[in-house]
């Protein structure tokens, strides 16, 4: 990598901002999957052994610009504490005096953990003002955060403007990892594209299109395109106005010769619940009151073939509500054929999808495990990452 690592400066004494992303998932007030907090790990503990006074920063959900309380960083900062096996402070804001005065009261190698930068309305907006009040905090910023460096926001971009920036440990390995992994990608190519975030992952599919053999949709994602081909979805997520893209892509998959792979089955629920009543319908017969919630066992049977047959895949998001047992059976089987397929570079991103992986116990099967959902998608298309470019040079 061409930017400069935390590796390359001297932080002893030094208020070093390290922005992480901890966005992780959260039930009842408890993390429960903390393999985001784990990732960051080498660089806190970098920085702090290395005398630094360790200033950590990150959003958490997306509160749009107002203080949530369900999204403050305090369980994450337990967890974290409990991990590090040191004391660590929490403050109940991320910038200004009272913030100040505590980092004020810091010794070399403490650890601190500002509140939710997504409280204020300034961090997505990369804000000049915000990005300044963070970067009075501080002495050099790190950016460790590589799951939110497609975000050119005031903690992640607009702060680098202000102090000597640098990469963190975690973000140089994903991006040596995965730039290795695309730079001349083994084929059979498959990309498989799932999960909730319609609007973020319809526009990436397009690029995609560009590189892979195989395009595999899942997810909440897949019922746009099951809507363009003409079928009802039911109370199915659904995204309007994204039905002609939807359309366009499939045109645009068989012009390239791209093998373009969507549910032939699924299964549907009468209710968002573990209590639903199911039944298993073909994507011609999703009925009107229900709501698709997995990919069917025809449809499993079908991505775990082409999954078999490739030699690179990249997973970024689940295949269904896998959280519910009832809902999980398509998840589960993608990423048990990426186990079994052991000649097969396979390369998950999205936080939702490394938790399935991980609640499987499949984790230490996949070949690596990326931190950045968005951020690897985004990095895979090619496209420039703000948070990376705002870094100094080596
Ligand atoms: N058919 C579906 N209907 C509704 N929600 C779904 C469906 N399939 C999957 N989901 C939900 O999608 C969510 C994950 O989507 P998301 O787009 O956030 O993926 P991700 O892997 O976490 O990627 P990122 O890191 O970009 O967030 C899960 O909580 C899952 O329950
Ligand atoms: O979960 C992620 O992909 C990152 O933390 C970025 O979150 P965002 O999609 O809300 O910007």
């Amino acid at each position: 990598m061409n930017k400069k690592s935390v590796k390359d400066i001297d932080v002893k004494g030094k208020r070093v901002f390290c922005r992480v992303d901890f966005n992780v998932p959260m039930k009842d007030g408890q993390v429960t999957d903390e393999t985001r907090i784990r990732a960051a790990l080498p660089t806190i503990q970098y920085l702090s052994e290395q005398g630094a006074k360790v200033i950590l920063a990150s959003h958490l959900g997306r509160p749009k610009g107002q203080a949530v309380e369900e999204l403050r960083l305090t369980p994450v900062a337990k967890r974290l504490s409990e991990l590090l096996g040191k004391d660590v402070k929490k403050t109940d804001e991320a910038y200004g005096d009272a913030v100040k005065t505590e980092i004020g009261t810091m010794n070399d190698g403490d650890v601190l953990l500002l509140e939710n930068v997504r409280f204020y309305p300034g961090e997505e907006k990369n804000d000049a003002e915000l990005a300044k009040s963070f970067a009075e905090l501080a002495d050099v910023y790190v950016n460790d955060a590589f799951g939110a460096a497609h975000r050119a926001h005031a903690s992640t971009e607009g702060i680098a403007h202000h102090l000597p920036a640098v990469s963190g440990l975690l973000m140089e390995k994903e991006l040596d990892v995965l730039g290795k992994a695309l730079s001349n990608p083994e084929r059979p190519f498959t990309a498989i594209i799932g999960g909730a975030k319609v609007k973020d992952k319809i526009g990436v599919i397009d690029n995609l299109l560009e590189k892979v053999d195989n395009l595999i949709i899942g997810g909440g994602l897949a019922y746009t395109f099951v809507k363009a081909q003409g079928h009802e979805v039911g109370k199915s997520l659904l995204e309007e106005d994204k039905i002609d893209l939807a359309n366009s892509f499939i045109a645009k998959a068989k012009e390239k010769g791209v093998n373009f792979y969507m549910p032939v089955d699924v299964i549907v629920a009468d209710d968002f619940s573990e209590q639903a009543n199911t039944k298993v319908v073909s994507i011609e017969e999703i009925p009107a009151d229900w709501e698709a919630l997995d990919i069917g066992p025809k449809t499993a049977e079908i991505y775990q073939d082409v999954i078999k047959n490739s030699k690179l895949v990249i997973w970024n998001g689940p295949m269904g509500v896998f959280e519910l047992e009832t809902f999980a059976k398509g998840t589960k089987s993608v990423a048990q054929a990426l186990a079994d397929a052991t000649d097969t570079y396979s390369v998950i991103g999205g936080g939702d999808s490394a938790a399935a992986v991980e609640k499987f116990n499949l984790a230490d099967k996949m070949s690596h495990i990326s931190t950045g959902g968005g951020a690897s998608l985004e990095f895979m298309e090619g496209k420039v990452l703000p948070g990376v470019v705002a870094l100094n040079d080596k």
